[in-house]
C-alpha cells in the first residue's frame, strides 16, 4: 500500500447540469402570447449560447428527461464559473424560468487524469487532449448522465491503492471505452468541492441502448465492479428550437 500517490489532473471547462421541471399547471393556464414570449426568451438565450460555441468560449445543450427526476436538463460548459452563474442569473430573469422549478443540478471541471500522459509532453499543447477538455458537446440524439464515487471502505480503498495499481485499472477501462467509439461520447466532471458526488459522467448516444451496454459492460470491470458508487441516472432526448417549440404547443 502506498499512500499519497495523488494523481495530477487536467481541467478544462466548468460545467452545470441544469435539470428543470415544467410547472405544466401554470403553463396550460397561461395566454397563447404568454407561453410564445416565454419561448421566445427561451431561444434567445439559445442563440446567445450558440454565439458562446461559434467563438469557442463554451458549450451548451439543451435535452428532454424522461421519468419524475425532471423534465429538461440545460448542460453548459463555460470557462469560468462567473460566467455560468451570469448564465443561471439570465435564465433565472427570462419569462420562461418562471414556467420551471428545479430541484437538481450539478456542478464539475471537465477532467482529465493524468493516468495516460506522456512524460516531458505539455498535454494542454496537444490538441487532442484540448479537444477532451474544451469539447463542443456533440448534441448526439440522446443524453446519460449520473454522478459517481471511488469507494473508501476499509478493503477497497480506491484512494489506498498505488498508482500502478490504478493506472492498470484505468487502462482495462479505457480499452472497454475505445469499443464504444463512434457509439458512446462521455465527458467527466470532476466534482471533487464542487458537488456531492467525485465525478459527473455525462454520455452521448445515437442509440439509447448503448448505454445499457457500455455500463452493463463496464460493471464487470474491475474499477467499476469493486470501487464505483453510483448515484441518480437521467437519460434523455436532444431538443433544438423546432422540438421545443412542438413540445410545449398546447
Ligand atoms: C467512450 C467511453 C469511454 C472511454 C473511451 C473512457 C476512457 C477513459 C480513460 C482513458 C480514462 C483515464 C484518463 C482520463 O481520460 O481521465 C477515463 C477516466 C474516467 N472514466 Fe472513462 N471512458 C469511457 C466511458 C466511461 C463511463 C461510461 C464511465 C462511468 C463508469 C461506469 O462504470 O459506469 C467512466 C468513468 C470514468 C471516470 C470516473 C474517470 C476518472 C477516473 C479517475 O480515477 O480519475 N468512463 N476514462
Amino acid at each position: 500500500m502506498s499512500q499519497n500517490e495523488a494523481l495530477l489532473t487536467l481541467e478544462g471547462w466548468f460545467t452545470v447540469h441544469d435539470f428543470r421541471k415544467i410547472n405544466w399547471e401554470k403553463w396550460n393556464a397561461a395566454s397563447a402570447e404568454e407561453r410564445q414570449a416565454a419561448l421566445d426568451d427561451l431561444f434567445t438565450l439559445m442563440k446567445g449560447w450558440e454565439g458562446n460555441e461559434a467563438a469557442n468560449e463554451g458549450s451548451s445543450a439543451v435535452y428532454s428527461i424522461l421519468g419524475h427526476k425532471a423534465d429538461l436538463v440545460f448542460m453548459y460548459l463555460r470557462p469560468t464559473l462567473q460566467e455560468l452563474d451570469e448564465i443561471k442569473t439570465a435564465f433565472n430573469k427570462s419569462r420562461f424560468a418562471a414556467f420551471t422549478t428545479t430541484d437538481y443540478s450539478y456542478v464539475s471541471v471537465v477532467e482529465l487524469s493524468n493516468y495516460v500522459n506522456n512524460p516531458g509532453e505539455d498535454p494542454k499543447a496537444n490538441p487532442h487532449v484540448r479537444d477532451r477538455l474544451y469539447p463542443v458537446l456533440p448534441k448526439w440524439e440522446h443524453i446519460c448522465f449520473y454522478p459517481m464515487n471511488k469507494k473508501r471502505d476499509l478493503q477497497d480503498n480506491w484512494y489506498m491503492l498505488t498508482m500502478d495499481e490504478r493506472r492498470q485499472m484505468m487502462a482495462s477501462h479505457g480499452m472497454i471505452g475505445r469499443k464504444y467509439a463512434g457509439k458512446i461520447k462521455q465527458i467527466i466532471g470532476g466534482s471533487v468541492g464542487f458537488d456531492d458526488w467525485e465525478w459527473g459522467v455525462t454520455l452521448f448516444a445515437h442509440d439509447p441502448l448503448e448505454f445499457k451496454h457500455i455500463i452493463y459492460e463496464m460493471r464487470f470491470d474491475e474499477v467499476s465492479a469493486r470501487f464505483g458508487e453510483f448515484g441518480n441516472f437521467l437519460v434523455g432526448n436532444h431538443l433544438d428550437q423546432e422540438k421545443l417549440q412542438n413540445l410545449f404547443t398546447v
